[in-house]
């Protein structure tokens, strides 16, 4: 029992003992808790504590960030801005006074804005401020210190002046308070008339005079087709009227018609380039008008907003007068001549030549186009003027304003110059400049003397005349427009032939003139309606005088265009070119009545560089069917390798042809002579000119050889001139091999072995025949070897054996034909050179002879066969 109680106590007193432990356990624990609890509490306390202190620095570091960022954007804003104004307003419009110089705008460029000072944004910098005057608008100053005032006033003078070229702003001074003393720095420009100034009571009639010019530049310059002249000046390139700029500083109140005429010029005047700076006047408010708040140095401009402006200083007395007097001196020099570019359309090639040919020549006064027109009315022209006033000058001016509107397709140019020069050289290819002008069908220069050229031109045109009348009767039309309409797929392009000191081609009154003048005259009345048209130009009246005597001819040119000091191109009773400055025209397309004059101002096309970049552009652009122009160039010797008759022989002709020299006519062909079986066709080339002499005889070896396969025919030749034997040797080198080469003693005994049977043709070719003569006088037999070279000149042709031969002179080839009284039918052709014409009576069908006088390398050409008058042709080059 005891130990019974004994275990139960002592398992109470475990339990109890764990008890207590689990008990001390959980009171601990608790007290952790507690402990934990109290941590958080102090931790949650001191958390709240520091909350507002953290708060506030997170805000003011938003707060700086913020205001850091907007300063960055206020820098860049103004920066931005700073360099849209250095845009708007580059080099004098808005350069600080240290750095300021003049930068005129170029021509299309638009004056834009002016500086009048600066806007400082704190701590972003600052941004220039600007007003706009020139093509834009008016400004109008409030302010009560003079000083001020009178700064914006000066410095926007000076700025627009430094933007405008010399002499493109006017001014004028309404300052009846100090009667100009707010422009005295601007005083230079006075003498130059670019300043003047208007008295206390010169109010209303500056204010008329301004509202006249808007009208007058709204009606004659802008005429409907420009909006203002800052769009003509954007499209076209061309000002014609200056900036007029009225400084209006105080004075009484306007009156009521002062205040309107105000008005208008505020509402119109900036598109007619009419602008005014009112100071001490108050005007309308209008959306043209930027008003200029002033106080003190600061200000506040309407186009700025409330932002102030800092205004600059006034420009530097020195600099404003010494800018003035060198726009005065510029402008004093006279006016800039108009420019060549003026001419030029954009867009090249748009325009049809149907109904006529129409560009522009130079500009009027008021700066338009005067534009000129060749067509059925008026179809020619004529120019004159002294030497040096500008002809040709204007000739090119002309010929480029319509190549550059016309295509290759619609206008052809011929170009003759008889003057001794080149200036038509240009158009045609050259060593240093390939291209050419892709119009240009011929070109004449250095034609001096070689009235031919002219004539050939003219016959030339004539063929071309009647190819185009015939064409026009097979469609049963008369004029080229409706030719053109009716075949469009023919090539009909109207003519413009130009003749500089075209009276040389009418001097003398020999053949030559008086075909030149009929052929002249025939083109200038049937040329119209065929689209042929002349411009004919001279220096001075003898030209016009040659075509007085055939009123007929000169009714049909009907523009007359007359240079300065140009007498008797215009009507009698018009004096006009008398007073004309330099450089200029009166063009008058109705025959010289003084109703119908136009002044003109023609631009400088003579500069090479200025021509060569339209014509690079144009050539460039040329049609892949058009060649090169013919160059007639009367110092040229042409080649006769390069001779297109040349080219085209070929062996096996029925009847050879000998090629003599370059004829002057338009395709360049070679005169020839046709050597058939007929009795005479012999050559004899005439004259003591070594060189020339070999020049043909060798061309007509060349072009023989040329037109006989090895063997086919027999050469002969005798060379009895020393000073021929470097051609005789020359020419071995193109005949045959089995050529026969002769002396003196060898021709002696060749011309008796001669037996022509007609099976193979014999040239017999003789350099110097007449160096035979006493050999040949001898007898050999029966017989001396002048018989034996008659009997070949007389019975040869027939048989295929002709005589080409020199003699140098006609009396010496008369002796070996016979003496005087001999018949000289065996030459049947013969080519003269420095032999007067009345020596060739008995080789030419007419008394007298042709009318030759020599010339050097030129030779004249008669072929009994065919020719009524003998022909002038140049010999080919001694090269190959
Ligand atoms: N409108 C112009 N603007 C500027 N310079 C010009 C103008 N017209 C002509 N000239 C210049 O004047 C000079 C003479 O001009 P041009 O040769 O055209 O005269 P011209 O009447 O044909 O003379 P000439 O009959 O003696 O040949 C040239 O140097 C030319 O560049």
């Amino acid at each position: 029992m005891p130990d019974v109680r004994t275990s139960v106590v002592e398992t109470i007193r475990t339990y109890l003992s764990r008890a207590r432990v689990a008990a001390r356990l959980r009171q601990e624990e608790a007290k952790a808790d507690l402990a934990a609890a109290q941590g958080r509490l102090d931790r949650v306390r001191q958390a709240a504590a520091q909350r507002p202190a953290r708060a506030a620095a997170e805000r003011d570091r938003r707060l700086a960030d913020l205001d850091e960022r907007h300063t960055a954007t206020l820098a860049d804003l103004t920066r931005k801005a700073a360099l849209a104004a250095s845009m708007r307003a580059p080099g004098a419009a808005g350069a600080v006074w240290e750095q300021w110089h003049p930068t005129p705008a170029a021509r299309a460029e638009p004056p834009d804005l002016l500086r009048v000072g600066e806007v400082r944004v704190p701590r972003a910098g600052t941004a220039p401020a600007l007003v706009p005057l020139l093509d834009r608008g008016h400004v109008a100053l409030v302010d009560n210190v003079q000083v001020g005032g009178d700064a914006v006033v000066a410095g926007l003078l000076l700025r627009a002046l430094g933007r405008a070229a010399p002499g493109q702003i006017e001014i004028t001074g309404y300052d009846p308070e100090r009667l100009g003393g707010g422009l005295a720095g601007f005083a230079p420009l006075a003498p130059a008339g670019l300043l003047t100034f208007v008295g206390p009571g010169g109010l209303t009639p500056l204010l008329d005079g301004l509202v006249d010019h808007v009208r007058r530049i709204n009606e004659t310059v802008l005429a409907g087709d420009y909006a203002s002249l800052a769009e003509m000046a954007a499209e076209t390139g061309r000002r014609p009227e200056p900036w007029r700029v009225a400084v209006l500083l105080g004075g009484d109140e306007p009156s009521r018609h002062e205040r309107a005429q105000l008005d208008r010029i505020l509402r119109t005047g900036a598109a007619c380039g009419v602008h005014l700076i009112v100071r001490g006047i108050t005007v309308a408010a209008h959306r043209t008008v930027q008003v200029v708040h002033i106080d003190g140095d600061r200000a506040e401009i309407s186009g700025c907003g409330p932002l102030p402006v800092h205004l600059d200083p006034p420009p530097p007395a020195e600099l404003v007068t010494t800018t003035c007097r060198r726009i005065a001196d510029r402008v004093s020099m006279g006016p800039t001549p108009a420019v060549f570019r003026d001419l030029i359309p954009e867009l090249t090639w748009t325009e049809h030549s149907a109904a006529g040919l129409t560009a522009p020549v130079g500009l009027s006064p008021e700066g338009r186009e005067v534009e000129v027109t060749l067509a059925d009315y008026p179809p020619h022209a004529l120019i004159a003027g002294p030497s040096g006033t500008g002809k040709t000058n204007l000739i090119y001016a002309w010929m480029g304003a319509l190549a550059a509107r016309y295509s290759p397709d619609e206008l052809a140019f011929y170009l003759l110059d008889f003057k001794e020069g080149v200036s038509f050289a240009r158009f045609a290819p050259g060593k240093r400049d390939p291209s050419w002008l892709p119009h240009v069908r011929l070109v004449g220069v250095n034609v001096n003397t070689d009235r031919e050229f002219g004539l050939a031109l003219m016959r030339f045109l004539g063929g071309e005349l009647r190819r185009r009348a015939d064409a026009a009767k097979e469609h049963e039309v008369t004029k080229l427009s409706e030719l053109r309409h009716e075949d469009p797929e023919g090539h009909w392009p109207r003519i413009v032939a130009v003749i500089d000191e075209f009276q040389i081609l009418l001097t003398g009154r020999d053949a030559l003139a008086q075909e030149a003048a009929t052929l002249l005259e025939d083109l200038a009345r049937r040329g119209r309606s065929q689209g042929i048209h002349l411009i004919l130009a001279s220096q001075d009246v003898s030209g016009i005088e040659a075509l007085w005597g055939r009123p007929a001819l000169v009714a049909q040119f009907t523009l007359r265009i007359a240079l300065p000091k140009a007498r008797r191109i215009l009507h009698e009773a018009n004096l006009a070119a008398e007073t004309l400055p330099r450089h200029h025209a009166v063009v008058n397309a109705d025959s010289g009545a003084p109703d119908a004059n136009r002044v003109v101002r023609i631009p400088a096309a003579s500069d090479r560089r200025v021509w060569s970049d339209l014509q690079h552009r144009l050539w460039q652009d040329r049609p892949t069917w058009l060649g090169p122009p013919r160059l007639f160039d009367g110092d040229a010797v042409p080649r006769l390798a390069e001779a297109p008759d040349f080219g085209k022989l070929t062996p096996g002709a029925a009847d050879p042809v000998v090629l003599l020299g370059e004829s002057i006519d338009v395709q360049a062909r070679s005169a020839r002579m046709p050597l058939t079986r007929s009795p005479g066709r012999n050559l004899a080339v005439l004259g003591t000119r070594v060189d020339e002499a070999c020049a043909v005889l060798a061309a007509a070896a060349r072009s023989l050889a040329r037109q006989h396969a090895d063997g086919d025919a027999r050469f002969s030749v005798a060379c009895l001139d020393p000073d021929a034997a470097a051609t005789a040797a020359s020419l071995r080198l193109d005949l045959p091999a089995d050529t026969g080469w002769y002396d003196t003693e060898g021709l002696a005994a060749l011309l008796p072995s001669i037996e022509p049977d007609g099976s193979r043709p014999h040239y017999l070719i003789i350099f110097a025949a007449d160096a035979a003569a006493s050999r040949l006088a001898v007898k050999t037999g029966a017989r001396t070897g002048h018989d034996h070279l008659r009997r070949l000149l007389n019975t040869g042709p027939e048989r295929r054996t002709h005589v080409l031969g020199w003699w140098r002179g006609v009396n010496r080839l008369r002796d070996d034909l016979g003496g005087p009284g001999s018949r000289t039918d065996a030459i049947g052709a013969w080519v003269a050179l420095d032999v007067q014409g009345s020596d060739l009576t008995g080789f030419f069908p007419q008394q007298g002879g042709p009318a030759w006088y020599p010339r050097p390398w030129r030779a004249l050409f008669f072929d009994r066969a065919r020719h009524r008058i003998p022909e002038v042709v140049i010999p080919y080059g001694l090269s190959r």
